[in-house]
């Protein structure tokens, strides 16, 4: 077993932001200089306001985005040396946004067999049958396999992705706010259903999320990212009962309100991620 399912190690994107033609563009460091450690079989939240970084070092974990500096290691070793269809193999995506993260044309055991196909596992026989099978342990029932995603709830949307990360036996997951667009009773239903596939399949998890509130239940440790850094990382007690940087604090007792100066934040989808893997 390798010592880190993830690594990251002093990862850096940098962004040089244009401010009209007669003047020197400036430098926004969405992710500066990060490093973090999750262990197999742990979760760790990663957890900040909007804007802070997150979905960008998201798209560099899942190499959608080159960093600017620093490395990414998964099972101990750089991504960069490993190809897109093996790296596919072990880490696998649940992005934000059930409705817009699937494709609306093709039926929902399609888009559950499409990473099968990528990776030319199997005959169409097995690859039904391992539908069925994944779609059974997330819960979504078999009439829904011959449907479309728009005639889905949010919920079962979700369950599709989760479906369709899971498909390729990956152990690792990278959950970029996977509830955050549901409703909230169904949210509860998503979370449960995470942590009982981690307890079932051995799984590792990259929780993302706006919501401290959201990771408390969920995670072995925690993160706080403020303005492209970690300002505090601990345990999860560490962090709920007795947390030491100001900003963990007043993420605590949710205080802080966005910051309007750094931007719209672009949502992370999974069509890039689609289409990186089938390149
Ligand atoms: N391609 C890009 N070009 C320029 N700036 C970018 C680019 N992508 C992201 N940024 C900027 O980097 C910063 C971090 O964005 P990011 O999307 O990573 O934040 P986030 O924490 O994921 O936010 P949210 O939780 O709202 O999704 C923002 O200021 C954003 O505007």
């Amino acid at each position: 077993m390798p010592d880190y399912a993830l690594e990251l190690s002093n990862l850096s994107r940098h962004f040089h932001l244009k401010n009209g033609a007669f003047k020197e563009p400036t430098l926004l460091k969405a992710v500066d200089g990060i490093s973090l450690r999750i262990r197999p079989g742990e979760t760790l939240g990663l957890v900040g306001e909007s804007g802070c970084g997150k979905s960008t070092l998201a798209k560099m974990i899942l190499g959608l985005l080159e960093p600017t500096d620093g490395d990414v290691l998964i099972n101990d070793k750089a991504r960069s040396a490993s190809s897109r269809l093996s790296m596919a193999r072990q880490l696998q995506p649940i992005f934000q946004d059930p409705y817009s993260s699937l494709n609306p044309r093709k039926t929902i055991e399609q888009i559950i067999r499409l990473p099968l196909q990528l990776h030319k596992e199997g005959n169409k026989e097995s690859q039904k049958k391992a539908v069925k099978d994944i779609s059974d342990l997330v819960g979504l029932p078999e009439r829904l396999l011959k449907q479309y995603p728009g005639q889905l709830s949010g919920g079962q949307r979700q369950r599709v992705a989760i479906a369709r990360a899971l498909i390729l036996k990956p152990k690792i997951l990278v959950c970029d706010e996977p509830t955050s667009a549901l409703d909230v009773s169904v949210q509860a239903q998503i979370l449960n259903l995470l942590m009982d596939l981690k307890k079932e399949l051995g799984l590792t998890y990259l929780f993302i999320s706006h919501n401290l509130g959201v990771v408390e239940h969920l995670v072995d440790k925690v993160a706080v990212m403020y303005r492209g850094k970690i300002v505090e990382q601990g345990t999860r007690d560490e962090i709920f009962q007795n947390a030491q940087h100001p900003y963990t604090k007043a993420l605590l007792s949710s205080v802080l309100t966005p910051e309007p100066a750094l931007g719209l934040p672009e949502v992370l989808d999974s069509s890039a991620w689609d289409s990186a893997q089938a390149s």
